[in-house]
């Protein structure tokens, strides 16, 4: 079993590692929990050695009087969460918390960082209330990809409402600013293109993404009713499509799958028609876009997205010139709801807070190839 497969339980997301923990009794608990705490300690061990402790405890540092900041990502062990703590974590001043229930997350992700005296990482569900000292919430916490969202939509509905509500109970205890990342599928279908934030959306409510959906549109209603009851300081990005490394690879998203594919020799599978439209964004751009919106003055919701639109089939066309130009190509079945078109007016991004995406897709995706081909342990043959 896959270390993060997960049990259907029906209400929760544990990984499979915790199937004994969770079963057993507590001397069982004990047993199982021991050499894993041992191999973590160890970890930790090993990798602080190669951090520059002094950097940290210097005290000259104070003398510089650099104000710290203490950030929590929620979610940050995903594929934008770890890039985004990356970014965090190049800046000395900033202390980071990652909270991460290992769903869809992975500590491989952040491997580089675990023992790192600026970094913590904290297994925890959103689902729960949690309780840190914190200066900053980037809220990312829940599965993106509709085959994962899809798989336990009770659970998925409440990490966006219950998740969200958590987070916010938190900034308004500690004072925190909060940042969550919302989606374009609150447009839904949508029946303006291409899409700017005034749109209110085109949404089914009782549809099989609508956990997935209408929970981010509940998200983006919480946050807006602490904003104006409680005073709490909000930042809305809506995220638009987004690739790279440390995508998972059988994450079920286009550019993952179609990258897979390719590599394997297995046909990309378009779902028809094929003529939707997609705008992919490069995750370096996304991760950037999302801490000028938490670090500028203005609430949002903000669409953060590439705004080079693709239908599936042209993607499909340029993984295959890129990649693998003699894999095949097959149309298959799609799935209900799936939106028909999809681009970010970023007019407001570049206005307000001076941000546009720089990758192209067509540089994007070799970067990504090559961190698919490491994993999949398949070079490119010369
Ligand atoms: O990638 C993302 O960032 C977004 O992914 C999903 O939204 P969706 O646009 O449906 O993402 P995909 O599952 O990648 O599907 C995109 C299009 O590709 C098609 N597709 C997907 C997979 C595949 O193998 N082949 C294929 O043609 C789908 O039918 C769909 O039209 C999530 O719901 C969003 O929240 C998230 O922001």
């Amino acid at each position: 079993m896959h270390e993060n497969e997960e049990v259907k339980d029906g209400t929760s997301w544990r990984c499979a590692r915790d199937l004994p923990i969770a079963l057993h009794s507590l001397d069982r608990r004990t047993k199982f929990s021991r050499p894993f705490s041992q191999e973590t300690r160890q970890l930790e061990q090993n990798t602080a050695r190669s951090f520059p402790l002094f950097l940290w405890s210097n005290p000259a540092k104070k003398s510089l009087n650099l104000s710290n900041m203490r950030i929590l990502v929620t979610g940050g062990a995903g594929f934008i969460g770890s890039h985004l703590v990356d970014k965090l974590m190049e800046n000395e001043k900033n202390e980071v918390i990652v909270a991460d229930n290992y769903f869809t997350g992975s500590k491989v992700n952040l491997k580089k960082w675990i023992g790192h005296p600026r970094f913590e990482l904290i297994r925890h569900d959103v689902t729960e209330p949690l309780l840190v000292e914190v200066d900053r919430i980037y809220h990312l916490a829940c599965p993106a990809s509709p085959i994962f969202y899809k798989y336990n939509p009770v659970k998925t509905i409440k990490t966006n409402v219950m998740g969200t509500l958590n987070m916010l109970g938190l900034a308004k205890r500690v004072g925190a600013r909060i940042l969550l990342t919302s989606t374009s599928e609150v447009y839904g279908d949508p029946l303006v293109h291409p899409q700017n934030e005034s749109y209110w959306g085109n949404v089914n409510p009782i549809g099989v993404r609508s956990c997935y959906d209408e929970g981010k549109r509940v998200a983006e209603t919480l946050m807006f009713d602490y904003h104006r009851q409680h005073g709490i300081e909000i930042r809305i990005a809506r995220i638009f499509n987004t690739y790279g490394p440390r995508m998972n690879i059988d994450d079920g998203r286009v550019v993952s799958n179609f990258i897979a594919q390719a590599i394997r020799d297995e046909p990309l599978t378009v779902q028809a028609p094929g003529t939707q439209t997609r705008s992919f964004c490069y995750v370096s751009d996304m991760v950037d876009g999302l801490i000028r919106l938490m670090e500028g003055d203005h609430t949002g919701p903000i669409n953060i997205g590439n705004p080079g639109e693709f239908t599936m089939l042209e993607l499909a066309e340029n993984v295959k010139e890129l990649i693998n130009p003699k894999v095949k190509i097959a149309m298959v079945e799609n799935t209900p709801d799936d939106p028909r078109q999809r681009k970010p007016d970023i007019s407001k991004a570049k206005e307000l807070l001076g941000w546009e995406p720089k990758v192209k897709l067509r540089d994007g995706l070799p970067l990504m190839e090559n961190d698919f081909r490491t994993r999949l342990e398949r070079p490119r043959k010369c």
